[in-house]
C-alpha cells in the first residue's frame, strides 16, 4: 500500500500546556486531529468554569477555531459535584481527570483518597460524564514498574465495582494486566494507548546510555507488555483508542539531573501509529482506533473529512521549536516510513 486515507482522527489524551509552549505545540495537534481531550494539569490546575473557558480561548488562539478542544476538569479532594455537572451541561468540559496525588507531572493537587471524590463520581455516573484516570499508585514501596498493575488491583477493581455505570478511560495503558482488565471489564471501561508504549520497551531508557527523551509516565515496560499493548491497539476492539499523551517539556527540563516525565509526540503522531499498525498487518484497523472508537465511547459524532498518509520516508529533526521553546520530538533523528499529507 502506498497511500492510506482514513476518517479525520481525534486525540483522546493530550497536554497542550499554556503560554508560549501552547502557541508552539497546539498547531501540531490541530494539524492531524479534529478534536482532542485536553489534560487539565496546568499550574494552577483547571478546576473552575472561568479558568476552563479562558483556557479554551487561548487554545483557539493558538490552534485555530477549526480545532475542537475538549476540556477536562481536574479532580481534587475538594471536587464539587455541582461545578462538574454545570460545566458538563454547558459543554465547558467533556470529562474529569483523576490524578492520584503526586503520581505524575503537576499532580500535587490530585486526589489523596478516592472516598473524597465519591460524591463527584456519583454525579458523573448519573449524568454520563467520562472519568479519565492516570492509573498508577504512588506508594513508594511499590516498584515503579508495577505501579499500574497494583493500581488495577488496589483501586480500579473496587472503583468499577462501586460505579458500574460510570464511563471510565484508563489512560495511556502500558501493561498486559491493563489490557486484560479493560478487555474483561464492562463496555463502560476503555483505554487510550500512546505511540511510545507501542514502540518502546524499557531497554529504550538505557540504550547506549541514559535516554531522558524515552522517559514518560507510566514508564515504558518489558517487551512482553509492549507486545500485549500492541495486540490490544490493533485488535479492532472498540475499547481501545488513540490518545497520544503528547507531553512537551523544554529540552533543558528533560536533559537534567532530575528530568521531567513526558514525550512530545504530537508532530509525527499519526506517522508513528501507522508504522505500528503496518508492522502488525493491521492497517485496516487504524481507522477504528484513531477515528471511531473514541468518539463512540464519548458519545460524540464521528468527524467529517479525511486525512491521508503516504508511504514516503520522513526524516524527524533532532529539535523542534520556536524562539526560546526548544523541544525534542519523539523519533528525533530517525526516519519514519510514512508521511502525513493532509
Ligand atoms: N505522561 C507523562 O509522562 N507526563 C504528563 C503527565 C501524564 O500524563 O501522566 C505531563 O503532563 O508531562
Ligand atoms: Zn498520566
Ligand atoms: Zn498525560
Amino acid at each position: 500500500m502506498q497511500s492510506l486515507t482514513i476518517r479525520r482522527p481525534d486525540d483522546w489524551h493530550v497536554h497542550l500546556r499554556d503560554g508560549d509552549m501552547l502557541r508552539v505545540v497546539a498547531p501540531f495537534t490541530a494539524r492531524q486531529f479534529a478534536r482532542a481531550i485536553v489534560m487539565p494539569n496546568l499550574v494552577p490546575p483547571i478546576t473552575t468554569l472561568g479558568a476552563a473557558v479562558d483556557y479554551r480561548e487561548r487554545i483557539w488562539d493558538a490552534a485555530g477555531r477549526e480545532f475542537t478542544p475538549l476540556l477536562t476538569y481536574y479532580l481534587t479532594d475538594d471536587a464539587d459535584a455541582e461545578v462538574i455537572d454545570h460545566g458538563f451541561n454547558d459543554n465547558v468540559w467533556t470529562a474529569a481527570k483523576l490524578y492520584p496525588a503526586n503520581a505524575t507531572t503537576n499532580s500535587a493537587f490530585g486526589v489523596t483518597d478516592l472516598r473524597n471524590i465519591y460524591p463527584a463520581l456519583e454525579r458523573m455516573q448519573t449524568i454520563g460524564m467520562v472519568l479519565c484516570i492516570h492509573g498508577e499508585v504512588t506508594d513508594p514501596d511499590v516498584d515503579v514498574f508495577d505501579r499500574e498493575s497494583v493500581f488495577i488491583d488496589r483501586i480500579l477493581t473496587g472503583l468499577v465495582r462501586d460505579f458500574p455505570n460510570l464511563k471510565i478511560v484508563l489512560e495511556h495503558i502500558t501493561t498486559a494486566e491493563a489490557a486484560q482488565f479493560v478487555r474483561d471489564a464492562s463496555e463502560n471501561v476503555a483505554a487510550t494507548i500512546t505511540p511510545q508504549h507501542l514502540h518502546l520497551n524499557r531497554n529504550a531508557l538505557f540504550h547506549g546510555g541514559l535516554r531522558p527523551h524515552a522517559y514518560c509516565l507510566p514508564v515504558v515496560k518489558r517487551e512482553k507488555h509492549r507486545l500485549a499493548v500492541r495486540a490490544a491497539a490493533t485488535s479492532g476492539s472498540p475499547k481501545f483508542f488513540l490518545g497520544t499523551d503528547s507531553a512537551p517539556h523544554p529540552r533543558h527540563a528533560k536533559e537534567s539531573a532530575c528530568g521531567c516525565a513526558g514525550i512530545f509526540n504530537a508532530p509525527y503522531a499519526l506517522e508513528s501509529y501507522v508504522e505500528v499498525f503496518e508492522e502488525e498487518g493491521a492497517l485496516d484497523k487504524l481507522e477504528g482506533f484513531a477515528s471511531e472508537h473514541g468518539a463512540r465511547f464519548y458519545g460524540l459524532p464521528l468527524n467529517e473529512g479525511t486525512v491521508t498518509l503516504n508511504r514516503e520516508a520522513n526524516d524527524v529533526p533532532d529539535r523542534l521549536g520556536v524562539g526560546d521553546i526548544d523541544l525534542t520530538p519523539f523519533h528525533a533523528g530517525s526516519e519514519l516510513r510514512w508521511t502525513f499529507v493532509d
